[in-house]
């Protein structure tokens, strides 16, 4: 039962939702609701926002908007719902219509009686950063994700970027599942990134290569 509480003390999977061409409806036009419309569009979502008053930050985004309140009907199709009115009943009728439709629910006004809580995150290339404090403070999650940013060597993001294009040659290339293993652990290991940090970028791209060919040994 979803109602806030139980799920309190369980912990929750952390998941990188793969968004690309998904209907995501936002009810809700203020502050948080644009600023969850920013984050699904920039995943590639088809995003739909029903609301009576939109926030000006709306303006910005590629959106399919809906000028009114929230009608039933309003979530087919949906693979994601946001809940973000001001209307705590309106937010419970949404609420009841997209659990009974089987919709992905992310609730502003008590996120534990949803589905998913967004994180704070930043990407750097391949690399997402995201920090969730169980809902006890967003302005924390945004603090230590800032932390965490500050103290993260950028050598791993040219490690992830130059190792990136490899990964596919070796999946496809490799049938011997020990030995795709074996190359797939050496694109990232720390003897890439001591050649990155050491002899430089040029020596990383040609022991990659070197690994991706089964030529590295160690
Ligand atoms: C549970 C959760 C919702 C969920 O996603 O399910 C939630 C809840 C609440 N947020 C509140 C306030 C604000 N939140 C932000 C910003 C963000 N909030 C986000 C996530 C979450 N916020 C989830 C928690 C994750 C966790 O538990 O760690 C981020 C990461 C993602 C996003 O929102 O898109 C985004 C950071 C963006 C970044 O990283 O830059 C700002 C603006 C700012 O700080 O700039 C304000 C103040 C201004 C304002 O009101 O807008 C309040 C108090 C409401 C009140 O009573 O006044 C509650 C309710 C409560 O704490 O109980
Ligand atoms: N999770 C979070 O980060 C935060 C959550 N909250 C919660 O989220 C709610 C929304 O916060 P804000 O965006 O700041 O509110 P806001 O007051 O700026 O915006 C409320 C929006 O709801 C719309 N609305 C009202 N009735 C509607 C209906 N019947 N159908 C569709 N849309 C309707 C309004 O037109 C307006 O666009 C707050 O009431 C609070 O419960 C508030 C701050 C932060």
């Amino acid at each position: 039962m979803r109602d806030g509480s139980a799920q309190d003390v369980l912990p929750c999977l952390p998941v990188m939702l793969r968004l690309r061409g998904q209907r995501c409806v936002v009810v809700g036009g203020g502050a948080v609701a644009a600023r969850r419309a920013a984050s699904l569009v920039a995943c590639g979502a088809q995003v739909v926002v029903v609301a009576p008053a939109m926030d000006p930050k709306l303006d910005e985004l590629l959106i399919e908007r809906a000028e009114r309140g929230y009608e039933a009907g309003d979530l087919d199709g949906a693979f994601l719902v946001v809940i973000a009115t001001d209307n705590p009943a309106v937010n419970q009728r949404v609420a009841d219509e997209a659990a009974e439709a089987g919709v992905l629910i992310n609730r502003a006004d008590n996120a534990g009686a949803g589905d998913l809580t967004v994180m704070a995150h930043d990407r750097r290339g391949p690399l997402t950063l995201a920090v969730d404090t169980g809902q006890t403070s967003a302005a924390a999650a945004k603090a230590i994700r800032a932390e965490l940013l500050e103290a993260l060597d950028d050598d791993w993001i040219t490690l992830l970027t130059e190792a990136r294009p490899w990964r596919a040659k070796i999946q496809s290339s490799v049938p011997d599942d020990s030995e795709r293993a074996r190359r797939l652990r050496q694109l990232a290991d720390d003897t890439a990134m001591q050649t990155l940090k050491h002899q430089g970028v040029s020596a990383l791209r040609a022991r990659l290569q070197a690994v991706a060919e089964g030529r590295a040994d160690d």
